[in-house]
Order: structure tokens, then C-alpha cells, then sequence
């Protein structure tokens, strides 16, 4: 069918991003820069960090652990990024991170003063997982500026949990940190509402991510790579070869490509 498999080595892929020893659950905090990552990074894992590279990359990782609830936690602090579509290094780094090193859970940081923008981010990574928990930071600056935000139609449009956090002032962690473990423990299981595309997008996606299936067997949203595959982003393919020993062949994307209409391969890719 013109999708080929190489081989079907797979063990842990969370080895290639993170340390032996790496305890617990892994925990990954996106979002886009200045949103309060680190902030909560620090605050959840106090003197427990350690600082490196990201694997063959110049992009520094911090990682660092917490235990709640009885439950210890590696928490994992990505690059600041907009979007996940590989345009730079540190958006390479954060989505192969969420699509390949398989966090427990990722928690998307959002700015609440800037709700909007931050929004993208989040809808990009709830295509990929389903175990997502928003945090919304910056509570107190959008108290300061009257912004109210409706936080359970919120989270009821987006299918996942929403904690607010004022994470400066230490506001919010802890109702975090219960979310996190419910997350990771699966007690609670978020269902991300799905994003529908127009009619021909739909059905092109539906070919492709019926032949990846069987390829990804799992191990990555297939639905997802085909978007991406069909928008024309190509540097998924050397990821997806190195961690999931899996070669992609040109044809069936050509296939797929050409039963979308031009109009509609130039919407999704206007999604950038
Ligand atoms: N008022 C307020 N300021 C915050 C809050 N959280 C973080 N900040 C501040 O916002 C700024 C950016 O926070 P960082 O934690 O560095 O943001 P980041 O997401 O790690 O940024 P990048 O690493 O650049 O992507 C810092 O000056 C923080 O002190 C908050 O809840 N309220
Ligand atoms: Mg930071």
C-alpha cells in the first residue's frame, strides 16, 4: 500500500529523552513562552532539578521530581513554543517530547491575560494525547485587568481539566498537583473534544490514518501524523523512523494528498 514498515523494535522511548532512574510518573509542562512554566517548575519541585541538554540538541532540559499523594512525579519543563509544528528547534524538541518520550501527563501552562493565543498550543497538543491538564497562570494578572474567564465552559469545550494558578504567589499548586496525580493514576480521564475539519480534509485524513494504524500501532495518534502529513509538514517522518523504527514511503501520502481539494490542503496548511 505504499506505507512500508521497517522493523518493530520498540522498547521504552522515554530513554532517548530522559536519564536512567527517571522516577514515577513523567509529567511534561508546554506552553508558550513567558506563560509560567518555570515558575511552576520551581514551585512544584523545589531543590530536586537537574539541568542538561535535550539528546543531540542545544536546547537546555530541566527536569526535576515531587512527590503528592503518595506518588513520586518527574517533571519535565519543555522549551517556551507557540505551536508544535517543528518550526524551530524548540518546538522540534517540545512535540517530539509529547508525541515520542510518552508523558504520563502533559500540562499545557496558558497566559489568562491572553487566553486566546495561548488556546492554539493547548488544541495542538489535545490532538496528539488525551491525558492533558490546562493550567491557567497568571490568575491574579488577569484578576488585576478584570478579565473573567468562565472556567468550567472552559473546560467543558475543551474536554480536559482547567486549574487556575496564580503560580508566583503559590495560588492553585496544590489543586494542580491533585489533578496531575488524578491524571496519572488514571482517576480521572480527560476526553479532549475532538477538532473536525472540513469535509475534504476529513475524508483524505480518514484514508491516511487507516493505513498508519496498523504501522503506529498505538504508539502515536494517528489521526495526528496524518494532519500533519497532509499540511505538508515532512519532519515528522525522521522522528517517527528514529523512535518508532517505522519508514513512511511518499505514494499513499501523494494518494492521500490528492484526494484533498487544493483549497483545502491550503486551509490546513494556513492553520501554521
Ligand atoms: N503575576 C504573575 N507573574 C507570574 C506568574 N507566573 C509566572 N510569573 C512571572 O512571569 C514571568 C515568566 O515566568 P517564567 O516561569 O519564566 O515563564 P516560562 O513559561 O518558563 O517562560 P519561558 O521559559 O521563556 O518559556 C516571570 O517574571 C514570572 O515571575 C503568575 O502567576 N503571576
Ligand atoms: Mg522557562
Amino acid at each position: 500500500m505504499g506505507l512500508t514498515k521497517q522493523a518493530t523494535g520498540f522498547s521504552t522511548l522515554r530513554k532517548n529523552f530522559l536519564p536512567a532512574g527517571s522516577e514515577g510518573y513523567v509529567v511534561a509542562l508546554a506552553g508558550n513562552p513567558n506563560a509560567g512554566k518555570s515558575t511552576i517548575f520551581n514551585a512544584l519541585t523545589g531543590l530536586r532539578q537537574h539541568t542538561g541538554n535535550w539528546p543531540g540538541k542545544t536546547v537546555l532540559q530541566a527536569r526535576g521530581r515531587f512527590t503528592h499523594q503518595g506518588h513520586t512525579f518527574t517533571l519535565v519543563d519543555l522549551p517556551g513554543t507557540y505551536s508544535l509544528l517543528a518550526n524551530s528547534v524548540e518546538e522540534q524538541v517540545a512535540r517530539d517530547f509529547i508525541c515520542f518520550g510518552r508523558p504520563d501527563v502533559t500540562v499545557v501552562v496558558v497566559d489568562a491575560t491572553c487566553l486566546e493565543r495561548n488556546l492554539n498550543l493547548v488544541l495542538q497538543v489535545t490532538e496528539i494525547t488525551s491525558a492533558v491538564v490546562v493550567c491557567l497562570n497568571l490568575m491574579d494578572e488577569a484578576r488585576r485587568k478584570s478579565i473573567v474567564i468562565d472556567i468550567p465552559l472552559l473546560a467543558s469545550e475543551l474536554g480536559v481539566p482547567v486549574i487556575p494558578t496564580a503560580a508566583r504567589k503559590g495560588e492553585g499548586l496544590t489543586r494542580l498537583k491533585d489533578v496531575i496525580a488524578a491524571v496519572a493514576t488514571g482517576a480521572l480521564q480527560p476526553v479532549p473534544t475532538p477538532i473536525i475539519y472540513d469535509d475534504d480534509i476529513e475524508a483524505a485524513a480518514g484514508q491516511l490514518t487507516r493505513q498508519l494504524q496498523p504501522l503506529l500501532r498505538g504508539r502515536l495518534n494517528a489521526r495526528w501524523v496524518a494532519l500533519r502529513l497532509l499540511e505538508g509538514d515532512r519532519s515528522l517522518l525522521p522522528s517517527i523512523e528514529r523512535f518508532l523504527d517505522v519508514k513512511l514511503t511518499e505514494p499513499a501520502l501523494h494518494d492521500a494528498h490528492a484526494a484533498m481539494t487544493h483549497a483545502a490542503c491550503a486551509a490546513l496548511a494556513g492553520r501554521k
